[in-house]
């Protein structure tokens, strides 16, 4: 039995900052992720005002239930996209004040319009500053009197959360109704940890009340990333009579990603889930499969590159969103593969892989964490040769990654 130790959870670190800098009293975040996305999100918390202790295994916040510290701050988001959508929110909420939020080239070419819209909606004064619905944006704090939104979440769940989150800092609540929403798992996280943070939010249908209230200081501990924990998963799933024991994801872990190794296991691995541990081993046995990953879509990239050792085609649909991620994923994979000498298929919204013998090749990463940790498990079959034209873009969740595999290849 090999055991992994997986970093935290990128969703669940960014979460607690946002809840915690909101909250009343000083929160402690035990196993925070280390990561350019959450160190971001520290540092632009930081800028505002808010008190961040960082310690490697423990970050301490200062909650601020009125907001900014500062009347004026400029905040660099990096290529985070829970920092580029969630902080101008917190932000927003402030009694007053003027804040400048900015991000690296990746992150402004991602969208960000429907919850913009949404807190113009609301009457927050919001300004982009270059294109409309992207980062360079300003904002004018003054404080949300709340009342109802209608959101169309089906292009990232990242606004529904970052409203949610809002909500308990407004003076009178919101109602949030949701014309479309993928990745909904995500939405549980949050609504799992604002209740940790002692606010209550209910839901009748596709309309979520969030009542005024704040939220209350906590000592939070952090589970580690399932989307992480996916290469390591899907490399044994490759590799027959291997296996690899995640301790802290089990039965009750929160993050939906840990659904990816319900697919390994249609496809022929041996998953075992106690309470406290995920456990996955390689048969010799991986089928095709079609497979719909709208809700776990962060693992797209680990099911596409670990296909083509499939006996059969495997066909991944409802992925769309994947496009307006840190790549357009659908065609980075497709490209990889491809260069790999593997015949893959897209559509607006699906990838078809069919079985293969990939050959080593330099893989493009699009400057994506996912494309470098993805195709590194490819490379455990294909034989040495597998290089990355951007290596260090693990930072972004996992700065030891590559690391981390080599010492998994050592251990088996
Ligand atoms: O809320 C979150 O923490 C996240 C939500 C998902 O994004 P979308 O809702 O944009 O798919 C996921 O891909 C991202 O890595 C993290
Ligand atoms: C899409 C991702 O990140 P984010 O949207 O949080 O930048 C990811 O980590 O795969």
């Amino acid at each position: 039995m090999t055991v992994v130790d997986i970093p935290g959870s990128k969703s669940v670190t960014a979460r607690a900052l946002f809840l915690a800098a909101a909250a009343a009293g000083t929160t402690t975040l035990l196993r925070p992720l280390r990561s350019d996305d959450t160190e971001g999100f520290a540092e632009g918390l930081g800028r505002l005002g808010y008190r961040v202790d960082r310690e490697p295994d423990a970050w301490r916040v200062g909650g601020r239930p009125q907001g900014p510290a500062v009347s004026e701050a400029d905040v660099y988001c990096r290529d985070g996209a829970t920092t580029a959508r969630f902080l101008p929110t917190l932000a927003a909420a402030g009694a007053s004040g003027t804040y400048r939020f900015d991000a690296s080239p990746q992150m402004r070419r991602r969208p960000l319009a429907p919850l913009t819209d949404a807190l113009r909606a609301l009457g927050v004064d919001l300004r982009h500053e270059e294109a409309e619905g992207h980062h360079p944006l300003r904002i004018a704090a003054a404080g949300i009197k709340g009342g109802e939104v209608t959101l169309d979440a089906g292009e990232s769940s990242q606004y529904l959360t970052a409203l949610l989150m809002l909500g308990p800092l407004t003076a009178e609540g919101l109602r949030i109704t949701v014309t479309d929403l993928v990745s909904a798992p995500y939405v549980e996280i949050t609504l799992a940890m604002m209740r940790g943070f002692g606010a209550e939010v209910t839901r009748e249908g596709d309309t979520f009340t969030v009542p005024p209230g704040g939220y209350r200081a906590t000592t939070y501990a952090v589970e580690p990333d399932a989307s992480t924990a996916s290469y390591f998963f899907a490399a044994a799933a490759l590799s027959p009579g291997r296996e690899v024991t995640v301790p802290g994801l089990g039965a009750g872990a929160l993050q939906g990603d840990l659904r990816f190794v319900d697919v390994l296991e249609r496809m022929g691995a041996q998953v075992r889930v106690t309470p406290d541990s995920t456990t996955v081993r390689g048969t010799g046995t991986l089928n095709g499969l079609t497979v719909n990953m709208r809700d776990i879509s962060d693992t797209m990239p680990t099911l596409a590159a670990i296909a083509p050792y499939a006996a059969g085609p495997v066909r991944i649909e409802d992925v769309a969103n994947t496009r307006v991620k840190e790549c357009d994923r659908l065609e980075a994979c497709a490209e990889n593969l491809r260069r790999m000498g593997v015949t893959v298929a897209t559509g607006a919204d699906w990838i078809e892989i069919r079985p293969g013998t990939p050959r080593p090749t330099e893989i493009a990463t699009h400057g994506d964490h996912r494309m470098a940790m993805s195709f590194a498990v490819t490379s455990l079959r294909t034989g040495p040769g597998v290089t990355f034209d951007d290596p260090g873009c693990v930072r972004k969740t996992f700065p030891a990654f590559h690391e981390a595999f080599a010492a998994l290849q050592r251990a088996w």
